[in-house]
């Protein structure tokens, strides 16, 4: 049974890899970059390795070393971190749990393998039960990502019953738009402890009607502080002012997904925002181009979602 420590609740950014000019990692930032979401993003849970993170595009070897760097500089500082293990191969999703459990991360998580797929439920569950055997003391969540994996398989589906395959299993960081997939996750397991994950930042306050119990996010990051403030006017029932909050979100990422906005470009308004070089990203992906960078930055600006002095006397549509 897995130790049952807090459930995971409220933000969880998905981390950046950052990277050096010539593609390596670099580690030397990721000290300053937990104290940024800490203090500045009011951000304290992190995942690792996943999406953002380009865990997939990692060797194992610098995913261990990844994964033990956040821990090290997260001691005492941030709440939960949890590993996402996922990979093509079992043998090195294992590995990659057994060294999760070792650092003392706080749970992994795991997608579903997605060139040679799994094509029903319990096929996946089966996968899935192998990588969480490897950790058995470990809160396991599966990381539903259907337009990545191209595993379609619906989240509802795989829950059912999951706890009798694998005793482990913690909650679901769900990153689809199918909000009826997603409410009927939390409708049918409301007697179970599970943490429901939703992981469109721009869609959060529905998800939270639905009855999310946290966000994994690559926004976060950046948008942390403002999205708390969303999640602070939802416990109040302040229903207008997390409206207000979700738009204002809204219109930033809005803008940026029709520039074309993905892993690259979370790195260049990462390293915008908060000053830390995030470099760029690996091959397949491209650096964000110069345009990109421009018009993300000016748009930051004018919702005020980057302190900038000189604007200040504008007329801006300000978020805040
Ligand atoms: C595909 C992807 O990376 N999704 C992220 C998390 O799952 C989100 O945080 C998005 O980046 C965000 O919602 C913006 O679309
Ligand atoms: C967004 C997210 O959860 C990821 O990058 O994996």
């Amino acid at each position: 049974m897995a130790s049952r420590k807090k459930k995971l609740q409220g933000l969880v950014a998905a981390t950046i890899t950052p990277m050096t000019e010539h593609g390596e990692i670099n580690f030397s930032v990721i000290g300053q970059y937990v104290d940024y979401l800490v203090e500045e993003q009011g951000v304290k849970n992190i995942f690792v390795n996943g999406t953002t993170g380009e865990g997939l595009s990692l060797s194992v070897s610098e995913r261990r070393q990844v994964a033990e760097e956040w821990m090290t500089k997260g001691r005492n500082k941030l709440d939960q971190v949890v590993i996402h293990v996922g990979a093509l191969s079992l043998k090195e999703s294992q590995e990659l749990a057994r060294h999760a459990a070792e650092i003392g991360a706080d749970g992994i998580a795991v997608i579903a393998p997605f060139f040679l797929k799994p094509w029903d439920k319990d096929v996946l569950i089966n996968f899935l039960k192998e990588v969480a055997a490897a950790a058995p003391a470990l809160p396991f969540y599966y990381y539903h990502i259907p337009a990545l994996t191209g595993v379609k398989i619906r989240a509802e589906e795989l829950l059912d019953g999951i706890q009798e395959k694998i005793p482990t299993f913690q909650g679901l960081k769900f990153s689809d738009t199918d909000l009826l997939d997603f409410g009927q996750c939390v409708d049918q397991n409301r007697e179970r402890q599970f943490a429901f994950l939703f992981g469109v930042d721009e869609q959060l306050l529905s998800a939270l009607v639905m009855g999310a119990t946290g966000a994994v996010g690559s926004t976060y990051n950046y948008l942390g502080k403002k999205t708390n403030q969303m999640l602070e006017a939802f416990e109040r029932k302040d229903f207008s002012s997390a409206l207000n909050h979700q738009f204002c979100i809204q219109r930033f990422i809005n803008f940026v997904l029709k520039l074309g906005f993905g892993v690259s470009q979370t790195k260049a308004i990462m390293t915008l925002v908060s000053g830390i070089p995030m470099g760029p990203p690996r091959p397949p992906l491209q650096r964000a181009s110069r345009e990109f960078i421009d018009e993300a930055k000016a748009r930051l600006e004018s919702l005020d979602f980057l302190s900038s002095t000189y604007l200040k006397d504008r007329n801006l549509e300000s978020c805040s």
